[in-house]
């Protein structure tokens, strides 16, 4: 009796420890394997020094090439290389002349992804020196077409795959992982991949193209990031019949059976990686992505990118545009075509940033808001059948069918479209908002190119130039009776790598609404008076290390500033921090 009492004792004292603290030594027990008992599984992680023919294989320290006579030696590669040694300069040009030659961006998008699985650092080089041409290729907009084809073009795993399968060993699967440190996530269950809709499974290539934003424009080191697609079924017939998908063929689980598998995600996530790695969720439907966020924002260090990231981007421009409007911010009137996440996301961010600047009750700033849903004008009299994250744009106004007609009656000077569907700015819509205002501001979102509102070349040319135009999917310039307007690119990528940066060098444990209008801040303060004589409203993509740098210290200074930082001292200079927290591509030597 005495020593059963002394077991449950023993074992109870085992349980109290803490499972970060390490038992015999400073070393924190990040998988549990000094708790480890007889029943317990470990993982037999070996850590040894790649050299040879698996150096070579290894895309994390492989430099093809670019090893030296010395690393050939020393390493086991003489005989494995050609003679040749060429500087990673070179590599670059040699590879920047093969990816320019061919005419299909899926084409471009694999030979990266290829380059990124052969030799990371060099792909790294790659997106960083050329990241306004190669940006369209990895991300938006040829990252959508990846995800529709992913089933094909699937050849190495790149992330971590929970599905339902896993659940109740969610954990197990997270220790799977190679990496231990990791310091962002970015995970999605595919249900609503861009404008594209329920790509399943294959929504993978989204969190993918994000985290090597995260590396090359945001400077975390690519070991540190985590790419993960819950996969809880999906609703696409196509790929339901499709014989080469890739993910579960069931259709999508939902109510307690999803929510019992984020949670358990969310909190393996938690026993495993600590408390301050960043989970973005990204391109979930919106009636999760609403209520995942308000569930998790006080436990966890969560993001949503396109609530809350569009949101802030989106506000970099309007601000940044007043320049050129003039007026202040709330002397606009700003009406959206889409109420999902991103258009309820940036009506509120803007209204907070109304109501900061003229201390005037939020509730009041949101009446200069109008937003139009699939059903129409969102007024007072639709209040009882709407969507929770709608209500609060429920304005008393007489009922309002299309958007023409709510152009036409409200009379706004910024047009915000979010609505995932394509050619909804219509020349009329254009022609609309170009007779009563001198300078309207258009901003056409949905991603990919097809799904934008309209396109940079419809934008100025129904608005006979007058139009300040951005879009989310890139769009070339377009030459307007003699005048060349170069559109701007408002997409949450300005945003998300310098802020995911800003919270991780800090030691931030949460995400705080005033750090999104720090960011949104510091991007306006990028753009130059020469890039306002041009009608630009964002900094071109080719200044991005610097204004991620920018963004960071300034989302930093406010997790300082909230109490929400837990790198403690806080750095001098936070700029100069965030650049030295910064990843390089650049080649290492090895002994
Ligand atoms: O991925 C992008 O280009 C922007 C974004 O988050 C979305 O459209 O969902
Ligand atoms: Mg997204």
């Amino acid at each position: 009796m005495e020593s059963t009492m002394k077991e449950l004792g023993d074992s109870a004292s085992v349980l109290d420890l803490d499972p970060k603290t390490a038992v015999g030594g400073g070393v924190e027990d990040v998988y549990g394997e000094d708790f480890a008992t007889e029943d317990q599984l470990i993982t037999p992680w070996t850590v040894s020094v790649a050299s040879g023919y698996s150096l070579l294989r290894d895309p994390r320290h492989n430099k093809g090439l670019a090893f030296t006579e010395k690393e050939r030696d020393a390493h086991y590669l003489s005989g494995l290389l050609p003679p040749v040694v060429l500087s990673q300069q070179l590599q670059e040009k040699k590879l920047m002349n093969s990816i320019r030659q061919y005419q299909l961006p899926i084409q471009k998008y694999m030979a990266m992804m290829e380059l990124e699985e052969r030799n990371e650092r060099l792909f790294y080089k790659l997106l960083i020196d050329n990241v306004e041409e190669l940006l369209p290729v990895v991300y938006t907009p040829t990252v959508g077409e990846a995800c529709q084809k992913y089933g094909s073009i699937f050849r190495r795993p790149q992330g971590l795959y929970i599905s339902l399968k896993e659940k109740g060993r969610v954990l197990d699967v997270l220790k799977n992982w190679p990496e231990r440190s990791i310091q962002v996530i970015v995970v999605t269950d595919g249900e609503r991949i861009l404008g594209l809709g329920d790509l399943g499974c294959q929504g993978m290539g989204i969190p993918v193209g994000k985290l090597s934003l995260y590396t090359a424009l945001g400077g975390i080191r690519p070991s540190a990031c985590l790419p993960i697609t819950i996969d809880v079924g999906t609703n696409n017939e196509k790929l339901l019949n499709d014989e080469f998908y890739i993910g579960l063929k069931q259709r999508r689980a939902t109510g307690q059976e999803y929510s019992e598998l984020l949670h358990e995600f969310m909190s393996a996530v938690k026993q495993c990686y600590g408390e301050k790695v960043l989970i973005q969720f990204e391109d979930f439907a919106n009636h999760n992505a609403f209520e995942l966020l308000a569930k998790y924002r006080t436990s966890h260090l969560v993001f949503n990118d396109d609530i809350q990231g569009t949101a802030s981007v989106v506000l970099a421009g309007v601000v940044s545009a007043l320049k050129i409007l003039g007026g202040s911010l709330a002397d606009h009137k700003f009406l959206f075509l889409g109420a999902g996440e991103a258009g309820t996301g940036i009506a509120e961010l803007i209204a907070l940033e109304m109501s900061k600047r003229t201390n005037t009750p939020l509730e009041e700033c949101r009446k200069r808001i109008y937003l139009v849903d699939s059903k129409g004008l969102i007024v007072k009299s639709r209040l009882e059948s709407l969507q929770h994250f709608k209500q609060p744009w429920a304005h008393e106004h007489e009922s309002v069918k299309t958007l023409l007609e709510a152009v036409n009656t409200l009379k706004p000077t910024v047009l915000i479209g979010a609505s995932g569907m394509g050619k909804t700015f219509t020349k009329e819509v254009i022609e609309a908002m170009s007779s009563f205002n001198e300078k309207p501001l258009i901003m056409a979102l949905s991603n990919p190119t097809s799904q934008a509102e309209c396109t940079a070349e419809e934008a100025y040319t129904w608005s006979k130039g007058k139009a300040i135009f951005a879009s989310g999917s890139p769009f070339d310039p377009v030459e307007y009776e003699g005048k060349v307007f170069v559109p701007g690119q408002g997409n949450n990528a300005y945003i998300f790598p310098g802020f995911g940066l800003g919270v991780v060098m800090s030691g931030a444990i949460r995400v705080h609404d005033d750090m999104l209008l720090a960011a949104s801040e510091a991007l306006a303060e990028q753009v130059t008076d020469a890039e306002y004589e041009k009608g630009l409203i964002y900094p071109p993509f080719s200044k991005i290390r610097k204004i991620s740098a920018e963004i960071a210290a300034k989302v930093a200074a406010k997790a300082y500033e909230l109490g929400l930082a837990s790198r403690i001292p806080r750095p001098a200079s936070l700029v100069k921090y965030a650049e030295s927290c910064m990843y390089s591509p650049v080649y290492r030597n090895y002994r």
